[in-house]
């Protein structure tokens, strides 16, 4: 498998107020890879992807995606480059069906509306297509609002903590759906986590953020056994740490 570098960012720098949100962070993303990013809350992990989808302009240094410096770009034309991104909460027409959902996002990716029925056999939602989307259980609007996403054909996609209200006996489940798909379109996907178990499974990379800045990153197994990761991340104590210092305290 080739390895060719689709994202790089360098040097990235955020600050709101005395918060500095982003220190110096820098890492490249490999494509058609999965990157899962894990951190406590207020860690960087959205500044970081807000910073990659153009929401927010980092006060220094660049990202770059496929060669291309998009650094403050407007996150339309990032998106249309091909980085999508769906979000933490559904972002659904709750009295719309999810086929109508659909049509709508086809249509403005100026798509032909027929794909809707192919695009929800792929994520295993014929079922509901003339569902009502508010009525849908919380893992299939999730699945439902990824779909959206995948509608544009996106190189790269972001996903906020796609298990998040999700059944625990569900969440396996809503996660190889998504993985099947994207890794048969061949996209590269970074995801904000909180479910270690999720990570685990999923990833090929883990992106430990802590205090603005990337603690550790690497192989899952690697950086989920960091002694640092599972001290101010994972929340496990070790018995030996009694007088480690918390990085960047
Ligand atoms: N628009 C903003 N204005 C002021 N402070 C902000 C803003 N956005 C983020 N911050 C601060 O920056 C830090 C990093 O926040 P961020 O949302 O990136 O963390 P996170 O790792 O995504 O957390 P969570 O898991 O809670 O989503 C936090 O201290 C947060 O309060």
């Amino acid at each position: 498998m080739t390895s060719r570098t689709l994202i790089s960012a360098v040097g990235l720098h955020k600050q709101f107020g005395a918060v500095v949100a982003a220190r110096d962070i820098s890492v490249d993303i490999t494509a058609q890879t999965v990157s899962g990013l894990i951190g406590t809350n207020g860690a960087g992990k959205t500044t970081f992807v807000n910073m990659l989808t153009g929401y927010l302009k980092p006060d220094q240094g660049t990202i770059t995606f496929e060669g291309t410096d998009i650094t403050g770009r407007e996150p339309r034309d990032i998106t249309r480059m091909g980085i999508a991104r769906s979000f933490q909460i559904p972002q659904l027409f709750t009295s719309l069906t999810a086929r109508e959902n659909l049509e709508i996002a086809l249509g403005i990716a100026k798509s032909p509306l027929t794909r809707a029925n192919e695009i929800l056999a792929q994520f295993g939602l014929g079922a509901y297509a003339n569902s009502v989307a508010g009525n849908l259980p919380e893992g299939v609007r999730k699945l439902l609002d990824i779909s959206l996403a995948m509608v544009a054909e996106p190189k790269v996609l972001l996903l906020d903590e796609p298990t998040s209200g999700v059944a625990s006996d569900e969440k396996f489940a809503v996660m190889d759906r998504v993985m099947d798909v994207i890794r048969a379109a061949g996209v590269t996907v970074l995801f904000v986590e909180h479910d270690m178990d999720i990570v685990r499974r999923y990833s090929d990379r883990v992106l430990a953020f802590y205090d603005g800045a990337i603690l550790a990153a690497g192989a899952p197994d690697d950086v989920l056994n960091n002694a640092q990761v599972r001290q101010y991340i994972i929340g496990e104590p070790l018995p030996t740490t009694a007088n480690a210092e918390a990085p960047h305290a």
